[in-house]
Order: structure tokens, then C-alpha cells, then sequence
């Protein structure tokens, strides 16, 4: 890409989240962040490189690298793509005057995908939330050991007015390694994607929330998608709901793919690794209590989830526990304001940071030190809390036997971990807040006995029968 001949006109808006503004070429995909600079830009690769790639592993990260960009492309390109930007994001405006942003593979397209297949790759972007129900001694309010973290903040969005419906999803069906259990949590994603399901076609998107949150998404525009590639359902159901039969087949080869990447051990079973010391089911999934049970499940070791949730697990002690070393980190800056540097509150995110958190004592001794390892682990595991992974697909070279056995179709994939940026040391009190309002909320929402006036209208409903 030669920098100087950059037009807008080979560039199209692709997506955005909190922070970055996506736009992509066939092959590469820039992020242009709305209000940071090149030494923050740096900071995000840097992380990536050092800490969350040696973490989830080389296979699943990509870094990218900082690229400076001509100040009048990236006008021209903001102008070009504002009328695609979804209304939520538009608060954001985009930084046109640091000139840099973050360049990275193009993720929803297949590097190798060999061109004699008609069918453009599919690519599944989910961004799975805690997978974990917190097991801190530190924790006040029994209800964090019971109900997951996702599944209460719904109740808070809810009146908050981010989502119009609640999502049934629960991540800790989606990280149990069970195949059932993993089933339900994605068929929950599609039918209320929100922000954690996304689906891409050739690069373009064709199935997420709806911009206008009121309206369910489009599932029978998604199977018109999906049908090329599982033709063969089309004949084995004799007509019989062949969408439902194209879902149920998308929902596995998502979920294959999913608990692919574990290495086998003599038995030729992969490794699983176990939850042991978290309760591993959450009392609001709709996944039924009495299923739970069948089998011994757990994520294959090296699978991108079981990746994903050994670096969330870091978060060992909880928000609750976490604050108040935050407080003692800060009372120590405050006598000794240079020591920031040492301590790598604000990075650099280089090897020294990730043996900051890799030895990080395991009783706290009362030092600084240990609060700052504590706080960087936390950190590090937000992270994982909030990133996404994608899945990209497409069919292996159609073979003429096997479409005359009607076999199930064979894809080629690759997965990838992104949106992995550090999250602020200063946003601990906030996390903090937001803990305590997420819990009382749903405390509140879900105990409540039912007010005064709805009792009394049911009341006048009800009919009694008296024995004649
Ligand atoms: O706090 P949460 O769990 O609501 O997560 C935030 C996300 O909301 P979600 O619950 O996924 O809808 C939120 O997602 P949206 O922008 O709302 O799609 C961000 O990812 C936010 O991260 P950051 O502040 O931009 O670095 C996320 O904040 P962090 O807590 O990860 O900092
Ligand atoms: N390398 C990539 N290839 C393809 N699509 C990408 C790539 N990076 C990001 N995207 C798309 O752009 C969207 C926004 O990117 P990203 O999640 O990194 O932004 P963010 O502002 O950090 O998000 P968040 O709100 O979660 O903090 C993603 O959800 C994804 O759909």
C-alpha cells in the first residue's frame, strides 16, 4: 500500500465500535481511532504484541502496526463514510487531524481462500462476554456467585434503554464445552443478536443488531444467505422447515469450530480444561437445569474460548476485591507521584508490564507492588472480557461424490481474537460503580414483589370457582 496514492475511493466504511472507526480494502482493514493519537495507537499494538498475544496465543492475535496516513485522505474518507455510520456511534467524531491509524488483516475474508469456489467466505463475529461466575472471597452479594454478569446487566440495559429486549444468551453456556449447552447460547445470539453477534458474507454485513433496536433481525434473510452453502439440508428434510435444518447446520459448524484447536493426548481425546473452582451454570440461562447434567464437558485446551477464558480468569479477586488495592495504588502515587513510570500504570505494554502480571505475588504482602500486579491482572482480564472473536469460513473445493452422497458440507476456517485494547487504570472506579448498580438493579428488578397497582388488576382478572 503506497501511502502517498491513498484515494478514499478504494476504501468503504466496514463497521465501528466505541472507539475505532473500521474501514477496509479487499485485504486490509484500518482503524481510525475518533479522538487518540499515535503514542495511544502504539500503546494498543504494543499490548496486543506483548501481552494479549503471548496470553491467548500466536495463532489467534493479530497486531497489526501503526501506519501514519495522509491528513487529506482521512478528511475525504470521513465525509464519505458518515452516512454509513449507525446513529448510536455518531456521538463519536472522528480524529482527522492525528493522521495515524491501526492496520490490520481484513478478518472477515479468507487469506487462502482458493477462487474456484463460487461462495465468498461467511464470517461470524462474536464478542462472548465473562464466561465465568466470579468465585472471590470478596465478594458481598451472594447473587454474583449465581447469576453471570451478562445475564444481570440485560436487566439493567434494559431500563436503560440500550436494548429494547432482553437476550437470552448466557456466556456460560457458550464456554462450557458442552455441545448442547453451546447450541442453545448461539441460536439465543441469532434470534437477539445485540452487540455480540455479527455475520458477514464477502467481507459485507448481513445479519446484526438492527440500528432501529426495536426490530428483530432478519432470520429468514439470513438463511436465503446461508442456503448456497448447506444445499444438501435442502433435500434431507423433504421440504420439512429446511430453514430450521439450515440454521441447526450453520449453529454447528460454528460450534466445531469453536472447540477446535485443542492438541489430543494418548486416548485421542483433546484435553478439556475444567471450571473447578466456579460453579459453572448460571440460574438465569434458559439452558434447562435438568440437561445439565449428561456428560463431563469442558473446552479443549487450546480452543479459542478456553484461551479466552484463562485470561478472564485472571480476574481472580473480583471488582470488590480489586478497588481497594486500586486505593492503595493511588495513595501511593500521591506520596510518590514518580514512581507511575516504574510501576507501568499507563504502559509501556512491553515484556517488563507481562512480568508484572505473569509474577504477581500470590498472598498480598501489603505492598505496592502486589496491588499493582493485582490491578494489571485485572486489567488484562477485562480485556478478555470485552473482546471478540471471529470466525471466518468457506467451503472446501466441492467434490462431486461426496455432493452425490449428500455428505454434510466440509469447510475451511480461520479463527481470530480481536478488539484487544488496554482497558484504563482510571476506569476502575467506574467498573466499581457500575458492579454495584448492575447487582442492585437486578436485585431489585428480579425480587421485587409485584407493585401495588399491577397486583390489584390481577386481582380483578382473577376468577374464583367455589365448590357448588
Ligand atoms: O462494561 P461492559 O461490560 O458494559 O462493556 C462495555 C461494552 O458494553 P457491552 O456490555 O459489551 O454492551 C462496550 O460495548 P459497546 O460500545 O456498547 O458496543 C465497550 O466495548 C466498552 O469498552 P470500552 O469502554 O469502549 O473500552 C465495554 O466496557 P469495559 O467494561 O470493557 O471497559
Ligand atoms: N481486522 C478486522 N477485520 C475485519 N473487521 C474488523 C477488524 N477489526 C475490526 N473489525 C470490525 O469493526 C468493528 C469495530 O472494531 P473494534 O471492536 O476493534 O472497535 P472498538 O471501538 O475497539 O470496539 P468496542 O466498542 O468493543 O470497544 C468490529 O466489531 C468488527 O466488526
Amino acid at each position: 500500500m503506497e501511502l502517498d496514492k491513498m484515494d478514499e475511493n478504494d476504501w468503504k466504511y466496514h463497521g465501528e465500535g466505541n472507539k475505532s472507526l473500521v474501514v477496509s480494502h479487499l485485504q486490509v482493514c484500518i482503524h481510525i481511532n475518533s479522538k487518540q493519537a499515535f503514542r495511544h495507537i502504539l500503546n494498543i499494538v504494543d499490548y496486543s504484541k506483548y501481552v494479549m498475544k503471548p496470553l491467548l496465543g500466536e495463532k489467534y492475535v493479530h497486531s497489526g502496526e501503526v501506519v501514519k496516513l495522509p491528513l487529506d485522505f482521512v478528511r475525504q474518507l470521513s465525509l464519505k463514510v458518515q452516512q454509513e455510520r449507525p446513529e448510536l456511534r455518531c456521538d463519536k467524531v472522528m480524529d482527522t487531524f492525528s493522521g495515524c491509524g491501526l492496520c490490520l488483516p481484513n478478518l472477515t475474508q479468507l487469506p487462502l481462500h482458493h477462487l474456484r469456489d463460487h461462495r465468498p467466505p461467511i464470517c461470524v463475529e462474536i464478542k462472548p462476554k465473562c464466561g465465568f461466575l466470579p468465585f472471590s472471597r470478596h465478594i458481598t452479594k451472594e447473587c454474583k456467585r449465581k447469576v453471570c454478569r451478562f445475564c444481570m446487566h440485560q436487566h439493567y440495559k434494559l431500563a436503560n434503554g440500550k436494548w429494547k429486549r432482553l437476550s437470552r444468551y448466557c456466556p456460560l453456556d457458550l464456554f462450557s464445552g458442552s455441545k448442547q449447552r453451546m447450541y442453545v447460547a448461539l441460536k439465543n445470539l441469532l434470534e437477539e443478536p445485540q452487540n455480540n453477534l455479527k455475520i458477514f458474507k464477502g467481507g459485507e454485513l448481513i445479519f446484526s443488531c438492527k440500528d432501529d433496536a426495536k426490530q428483530q433481525p432478519e432470520l429468514n434473510d439470513l438463511i436465503q444467505h446461508l442456503r448456497p452453502y448447506f444445499s444438501h439440508s435442502n433435500g434431507l428434510y423433504n421440504g420439512h422447515q429446511p430453514g430450521k435444518a439450515i440454521l441447526n447446520e450453520f449453529i454447528q459448524v460454528i460450534c466445531s469450530a469453536l472447540l477446535s484447536g485443542g492438541d489430543s493426548n494418548r486416548s485421542g481425546e483433546p484435553r478439556k480444561v475444567h471450571l473447578s473452582e466456579s460453579r459453572p451454570h448460571c440460574e438465569a440461562s434458559p439452558f434447562p437445569r435438568d440437561l445439565l447434567r449428561n456428560g463431563n464437558h469442558g473446552l479443549p485446551k487450546d480452543s479459542v474460548l478456553a484461551k479466552i477464558l484463562q485470561v478472564q480468569m485472571l480476574d481472580n479477586l473480583d471488582i470488590e476485591g480489586i478497588y481497594p488495592l486500586y486505593k492503595r495504588v493511588e495513595q501511593y502515587l500521591e506520596e510518590f507521584p514518580k514512581e507511575r513510570n516504574r510501576l507501568q500504570i499507563d504502559g509501556p505494554y512491553n515484556e517488563s508490564f507481562m512480568d508484572k502480571v505473569k509474577n504477581c505475588p500470590t498472598e498480598d504482602d501489603g505492598s505496592v507492588e502486589y496491588a499493582v500486579g493485582k490491578v494489571h491482572q485485572y486489567r488484562v482480564a477485562m480485556t478478555a472480557k470485552d473482546c471478540s472473536v471471529m470466525i471466518t469460513f468457506a467451503p472446501c473445493e466441492e467434490d462431486e461424490e461426496q455432493q452425490l452422497k449428500l455428505e454434510k458440507p466440509r469447510f475451511t476456517y480461520s479463527i481470530s481474537i480481536l478488539d484487544l485494547d488496554p482497558k484504563p487504570y482510571e476506569g476502575i472506579p467506574h467498573q466499581y460503580k457500575l458492579d454495584t448498580k448492575i447487582v442492585n438493579y437486578y436485585l431489585r428488578s428480579t425480587q421485587a414483589p409485584p407493585p401495588s397497582s399491577l397486583y390489584k388488576e390481577r386481582q380483578e382478572c382473577t376468577l374464583l370457582f367455589h365448590a357448588v
